[in-house]
């Protein structure tokens, strides 16, 4: 196992400075799926924590259990051991502080229009009235460009498009954390570069806090504010990593560069150890 933990997106503490209190907690935490032939550990102590305004990615090869992570923040799996907190609150159950955009196109309900399926689960939580679901989804489809699909189904819409009302859906429920699993992975590379320049500046309008999976090095550096760098199967903190000053404008500067080699060598240097020298599958470095 690796030995050196890079912690340079640590926060406060410094001097004697107050350490803000996170808004997402997971501490120590083992997550594991129990079947009825085995007990696959899917995360071992795991330990990080997401402050508000955060883009905070999970970046780690395929099966070190970014999924997981998500989904047991999302409050649909608890822990083995550790805990997850939101704001200081044990999370055991799914929430609407929480909401979840996927990957899949097709999460959005196909006999609703798009107007109607971002107001769905404000209507259903009863987190907000009728009219004020109308009202904000009206906003939030301004806000990613479709206000003129609104009577629209989802079918008639390029993936692009559906990922863009899922992105509403879930901002408009005003959650306190936004959970992303490689919601641009099936994207062609001209629409998920439009996603992420629209993920940013939706972020540079509302600030929203976010928790991203991807497994490209290119991607976390470009959204992420900090990246939590995962090893190989059962995923273990490999190294917290500050990529505040990176995006799509200085990819091409040496400090992004290095960046780049200075994960992909801890992703890749761990895959040799484990599998020879043959670099892990899954992990795209996509320079
Ligand atoms: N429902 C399940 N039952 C049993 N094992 C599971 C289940 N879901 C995931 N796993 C296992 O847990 C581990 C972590 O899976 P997870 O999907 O979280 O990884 P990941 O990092 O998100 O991978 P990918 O990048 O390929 O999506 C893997 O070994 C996987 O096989």
């Amino acid at each position: 196992m690796e030995t050196m933990l890079d912690r340079s997106g640590d926060r406060g503490g410094i001097g004697g400075a107050a350490i803000p209190q996170p808004l997402l907690n997971v501490c120590d935490t083992t997550l594991q799926y129990k079947t009825k032939r085995q007990i696959v550990t899917a995360t071992y102590e795991v330990d990080f924590q997401v402050f508000p305004a955060d883009r905070f990615v999970l970046l780690g090869p395929s099966g070190c259990g970014k999924s997981t992570l998500l989904k047991a923040v999302g409050g649909f799996l608890s822990p083995v051991s550790g805990r997850i907190e939101i704001n200081g609150v044990a999370v055991d159950r799914p929430g609407p502080d929480r909401m979840m955009v996927f990957q899949e196109f097709d999460q959005l309900l196909p006999w609703k229009t798009v107007i109607e399926n971002i107001e769905f689960p404000m209507v259903t939580s009863h987190k907000y009235t009728p009219e004020e679901a109308r009202e904000r989804a009206e906003t939030f489809l301004e806000k990613v460009n479709l206000s003129k699909f609104r009577d629209a189904y989802p079918h008639t819409l390029s993936g692009g498009m559906k990922q863009r009302v899922a992105i509403a859906r879930g901002m408009a429920m005003g959650p306190a954390i936004l959970l992303m699993d490689e919601p641009f992975a099936a994207l062609d590379a001209l629409t998920r570069l439009k996603m992420q320049q629209e993920l940013l500046q939706l972020w540079d309008e509302l600030h929203f806090t976010v928790l991203f999976v991807t497994h490209s090095i290119q991607e976390a550096i470009i959204l992420g504010t900090r990246i939590l760098v995962l090893s190989p199967h059962p995923g273990q903190v490999r190294a917290e990593i500050n990529a505040h000053e990176y995006s799509h404008e200085n990819q091409t500067c040496d400090g992004f560069k290095a960046l780049q080699q200075r994960i992909h060598d801890m992703l890749f240097a761990e895959s040799a150890h484990i599998a020879g020298i043959r670099p892990q599958k899954g992990l795209a470095h996509d320079a």
